[in-house]
């Protein structure tokens, strides 16, 4: 199949233009970054994104009008930019749409786990740790972690972990998603890393996830890319349908 890639130059984007190239079932059609046009993209039967939350809608808008399928890397994908997508795609024809906020195997299977744990405890909170040179905090698998988690205890009908905090120092207890408290770390020499906390009656449990590099996104992403055209929905969130979860 004919890949263009979006933020070809970035760090994430020049792996995965090594990881096409590298494909037997591949060809890499179009590398394309800030400044480059995105006609382009046109050659291609799929594009892959990871550039920036800045600018991952525009670039999206523009392969849906163009009827090409979109594979997105990038974070910052909250409710209202994934019905922005669908309204995009109601207009015309368009191309599938999947957004990962991780494509790595063990990260989807922590989000998982987390999800599955999150009622059997009282408190739960997420801490992800990422290298400096990331824009966005939190990172997107750690918003994305905190809603499924709020959306398993609101299932079970889970009480809101207790927090007695009445007098904080701005930013201490970290930013509430879905109720859900998540905290980001930036620091030199880590990649991408997260755990998830629970805590209960006389026990903590500890669900850790750990990216030493970029290559571990590699798999996840050829997969969606393989699939992408013959997903069932048009727009798909996270990849676990791919991987039979
Ligand atoms: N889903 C997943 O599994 C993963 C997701 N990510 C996400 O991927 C995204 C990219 O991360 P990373 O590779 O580290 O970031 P980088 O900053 O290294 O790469 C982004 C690239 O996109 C380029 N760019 C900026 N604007 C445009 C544009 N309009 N069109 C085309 N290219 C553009 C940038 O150019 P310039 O530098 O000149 O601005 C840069 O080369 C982030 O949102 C990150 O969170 C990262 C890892 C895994
Ligand atoms: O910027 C990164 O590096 C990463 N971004 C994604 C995110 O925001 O969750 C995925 C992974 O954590 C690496």
């Amino acid at each position: 199949m004919k890949v263009a890639v979006l933020g070809a130059r970035g760090r994430m984007g020049a792996e995965v233009c090594r990881a096409v190239e590298g494909a037997d079932d591949m060809e890499l059609v179009a590398a394309v970054d800030q400044g480059d046009a995105l006609d382009a993209l046109t050659a291609a039967e799929a594009v892959v994104d990871f550039t920036s939350p800045g600018v991952v809608m525009d670039n999206l808008r523009w392969c849906v009008e163009h009827g090409l399928h979109a594979v997105v890397g990038t974070s910052g994908f909250d409710p209202a930019r994934l019905d922005a997508v669908r309204s995009w795609q109601a207009a015309g024809p368009g191309g599938n749409v999947l957004i990962a906020p991780n494509f790595g195997i063990g990260a989807v299977l922590m989000m998982g786990f987390a999800a599955r744990a999150a009622p059997f405890f009282e408190s739960v909170e997420v801490v992800e740790t990422h290298h400096p040179n990331k824009v966005d905090a939190p990172s997107g698998t750690a918003y994305r972690t905190a809603q499924l988690i709020a959306a398993a205890r609101a299932e079970a009908g889970v009480a809101p972990s207790p927090d007695a905090t009445t007098e904080e120092l701005a930013g201490a207890r970290g930013t509430d998603v879905d109720g859900v408290r998540v905290h980001a770390v930036r620091l030199s020499g880590a990649i991408a890393h997260q755990e998830v906390v629970l805590g209960g009656h006389g026990e903590i449990f500890t669900i850790r996830h750990d990216s030493m590099n970029r290559e571990s996104f590699m798999p996840g992403v050829l997969l969606s890319l393989r699939e992408v055209a013959g997903l069932p929905d048009r727009l798909t969130v996270g990849i676990e349908s791919l991987l039979g979860l």
